[in-house]
Order: structure tokens, then C-alpha cells, then sequence
């Protein structure tokens, strides 16, 4: 991940996800953040609700890269090394990000998976006028104190919050409180405050648990399985053929008797691709994005318009579930091709390859396609959010 590859997403917020703990509290053969839940490991979703957001690091212990690098496969995130204590992985995070020169952080357990884009998006609305800002519970039940199974006193529980992630702040601010900081902190906000800064408090969700102790890992899965919303979009597009020598097809240049006509390149499977997920997200068509009378599209790379797709899903809190194109045309074969169509889309998209289908198909010689008058192309987007 470099600076430039972020440019045009939420730049000015970096994100870091801590996630170099030992879980020993929940157990299991594997720290908790890499077992699975909801059929994909902890960090995944919990990397998922972030993409999009910013540049993201995630702080891991030395031990755990191979986990690490399978959770976060196809994402963009950088790995490092955490310490002995979660202020230490934070600092560490911190100084990773410095980099980036972000003028907001985010930071967040990795073991809350089931973080919500409205808690994120409260934090970060609360950093424009508040040097942090975190998500917390007001206590609603009776507190006690107790001793050897006894009651032993109550506790008054005006003015007490459970207090969750992610955390944000100011960069500038929490890289020199951290740096600053000496002995143990419950969180950042600890931190903060200890070094004079004011934290808002936003409205958490009871969604929002922290895996900590083995029972949380079913009470995760089923708040993510309850969350999860899952769209469907579809895209068709058609280029007619005009004189030329290859056609672009999924950020290809196929060779071929022909060129398509367009504003743009004319890759009719990319727009198709494109179309589907501005469908899956009730918004329209790459003609209210990129409208064709502005002359800055003539010509253009359809990646553009495809990148764009993506960064908005992602920005939305949606990772891209799987790809189905088919393209419709007797010629050129898409066959020989198709392998690396697949390979540049995953580029484009940022998507495991795996989760891309491209295949085509002829009109049996029927209709304009059969007349080899031009390409046509239907493209399937599932979006998946957590
Ligand atoms: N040295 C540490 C300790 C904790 N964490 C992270 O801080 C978050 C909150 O910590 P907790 O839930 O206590 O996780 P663990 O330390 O892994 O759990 P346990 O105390 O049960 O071992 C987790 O995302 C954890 O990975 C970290 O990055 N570096
Ligand atoms: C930061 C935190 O999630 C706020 O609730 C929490 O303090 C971290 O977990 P731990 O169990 O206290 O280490």
C-alpha cells in the first residue's frame, strides 16, 4: 500500500486495528482474532468494516503473519509488529501511519468484528469539532460490588459508560500522547485525557461486543449473521464495432478485425461489471457518474469508472460478495483471454480472483451480436456488509 493508492479515498482518516494480542481469555487453538465466525476469520470482518475508510495497518504479533496475511488477503493493509501491551501495538500502529500524514485515526480492537458503519461514522462526524471522539453505553443495570459470592455494597451507576471502539482522534494529538504516555491505559481515551485532550462520547451499539471469552465467538456470529444485508445488482451494456484493430474487453486488448465505438475505451464488460455494483447500490448507471457530454471522459480508461464502483461499495461498508460477466459476441473468442481478464480485473478491483467468473457466450448468429454488429455484455455483483 503506498500513499499515492489511497489518493481520492477518505485520506484524511487512517486507521489502525489492533490486533496483537494472545486471546487467552477465549481460547482456542488459534488467537481469537483468527478463528473463524460467520465462515470467514474474525479480523476479516473486522478489517471489512474499515475498508474504503482510509489507509489501514493492522498490528499483529511477529508469531501470527501467516494468519494475519490469509485474513487480510485481497485487502489493502499493512502489517506490523505490535508489543507486549495494547498500548504499545497502538504506538506502534501510530507510528506506522505517520506516513500518511493523516489528520484523523480511528483505531479499533480487531476482536469487535461486528462494528457498525454507523458507530464509525458517528466518531468520525463528532472529530470535526472534538480532538477525540469514542462510542459508549451508558450502564442501564444495578452495579454492585461483591466479595467471596456475597453482595458487599452498590455501586451508584450515574455518569458511567462501557466504553468500545473505535477510537478517533486527532493524529497529531494522540501520536504525541501516546509517545508521551508511560504505564498501563485501559484505551486511548485513557491516554488522551492524560494528556489533556477532550473525548466526546458517541452513541455505541450493543452490536459492537468485544470477543473476549469463548461464549462471545456465538454471540458474534449470530450478531453478524443478523446484520448482514446482502445486495444484488445487474448491468447490460452494448458497443457497436467501428473500424479498428482490437477491442479493450475487461482491461484487455483483445485483438480483433474491429474496434468498439465509445466516449471511452468502450470495454463493455467493465461497464457492465461497473453498472452491476452502482445497481447493487441504488445508484444509477456510470452515466450519472460519468456523464458522457463532459469531454474529460472521451477516451478515458474504463478502470476508472470500475475503481470507482468498488471505492463507493467499500466506502458504504460493503465488500464485494462475487463477479458473473458474460460477454455476447461470435468474435473475437473470449476463451483464450479470459484468464487474464480475470487477473486485471482482480487488479482493478482490488478482489481475490477467485470471486470473479468471466465467460462468453454467441447469439447462435441471431439478433445484432450474431450479426457481428457489435458486443454486448451482462454482468451479476452480489455486495455483502457486515
Ligand atoms: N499486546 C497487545 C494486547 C492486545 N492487543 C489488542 O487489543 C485489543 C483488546 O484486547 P483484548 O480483548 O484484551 O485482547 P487480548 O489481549 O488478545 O485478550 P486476552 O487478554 O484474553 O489475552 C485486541 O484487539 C488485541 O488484539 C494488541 O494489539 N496488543
Ligand atoms: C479498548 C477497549 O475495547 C474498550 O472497551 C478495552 O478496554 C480493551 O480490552 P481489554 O480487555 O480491556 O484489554
Amino acid at each position: 500500500m503506498t500513499k499515492s493508492e489511497n489518493d481520492g479515498q477518505a485520506m484524511n482518516t487512517g486507521i489502525i486495528i489492533v490486533a496483537a494480542g494472545r486471546g487467552t481469555r477465549a481460547g482456542g487453538e488459534l488467537p481469537k482474532q483468527w478463528q473463524c465466525v460467520g465462515g470467514q476469520p474474525v479480523a476479516r470482518w473486522t478489517l471489512a468494516a474499515f475498508t474504503g475508510r482510509g489507509p489501514i495497518v493492522m498490528v499483529i504479533h511477529p508469531d501470527d503473519r501467516a494468519e494475519a496475511e490469509a485474513a487480510a488477503q485481497g485487502l489493502d493493509v499493512r502489517l506490523i509488529s505490535g508489543g507486549a501491551e495494547r498500548a504499545a501495538s497502538v504506538l506502534a500502529g501510530l507510528e506506522a501511519l505517520a506516513e500518511f500524514a493523516p489528520d484523523k485515526v480511528l483505531i479499533h480492537d480487531v476482536a469487535r468484528p461486528c462494528v457498525t458503519a454507523t458507530v464509525i461514522e458517528a466518531v468520525l462526524a463528532a472529530l470535526d469539532t472534538h480532538a477525540g471522539a469514542a462510542p459508549a453505553l451508558a450502564v442501564t443495570d444495578a452495579l454492585w460490588t461483591g466479595d467471596a459470592g456475597l453482595v458487599s455494597g452498590t455501586q451508584d451507576r450515574t455518569g458511567l459508560y462501557r466504553a468500545q471502539t473505535p477510537q478517533g482522534f486527532d493524529f497529531a494529538q494522540i501520536l504525541s500522547a501516546h509517545r508521551a504516555h508511560t504505564g498501563g491505559a485501559a484505551d486511548d481515551v485513557a491516554v488522551a485525557r492524560a494528556a489533556g485532550m477532550t473525548v466526546a462520547i458517541v452513541p455505541g451499539d450493543e452490536a459492537n461486543l468485544k470477543i473476549t471469552e469463548a461464549g462471545d465467538f456465538s454471540r458474534a456470529a449470530k450478531q453478524l449473521r443478523g446484520n448482514m444485508d446482502v445486495r444484488l445488482g445487474n448491468g447490460f451494456d452494448v458497443h457497436a464495432f467501428e473500424d479498428g484493430d482490437h477491442v479493450m474487453l475487461c482491461g484487455v486488448a483483445v485483438p480483433h478485425t474491429h474496434k468498439l465505438k465509445g466516449h471511452s475505451d468502450a470495454d463493455v464488460g467493465m461497464h457492465a461489471v461497473t453498472d452491476a455494483l452502482y445497481g447493487a447500490l441504488a445508484e444509477g448507471d456510470i452515466g450519472r457518474h460519468f456523464p458522457p457530454s463532459d469531454p474529460k471522459w472521451k477516451g478515458a480508461e474504463s478502470a476508472i469508472f470500475l475503481r470507482h464502483a468498488v471505492n463507493l461499495a467499500r466506502t458504504r461498508g460493503y465488500a464485494i460478495g462475487n463477479i458473473d460477466l458474460t460477454l455476447i459476441c461470435e468474435r473475437p473468442k473470449i476463451g483464450p483471454h479470459a484468464a487474464e481478464m480475470t487477473s486485471k480485473m482482480a487488479d482493478v478491483m482490488d478482489l481475490d480472483s477467485s470471486r470473479i467468473s468471466i465467460k462468453a457466450t454467441t447469439s447462435e448468429r441471431l439478433g445484432f451480436t450474431g450479426r457481428e454488429e457489435g458486443i454486448a455484455a451482462l454482468a451479476t455483483a452480489t455486495l455483502v456488509s457486515s
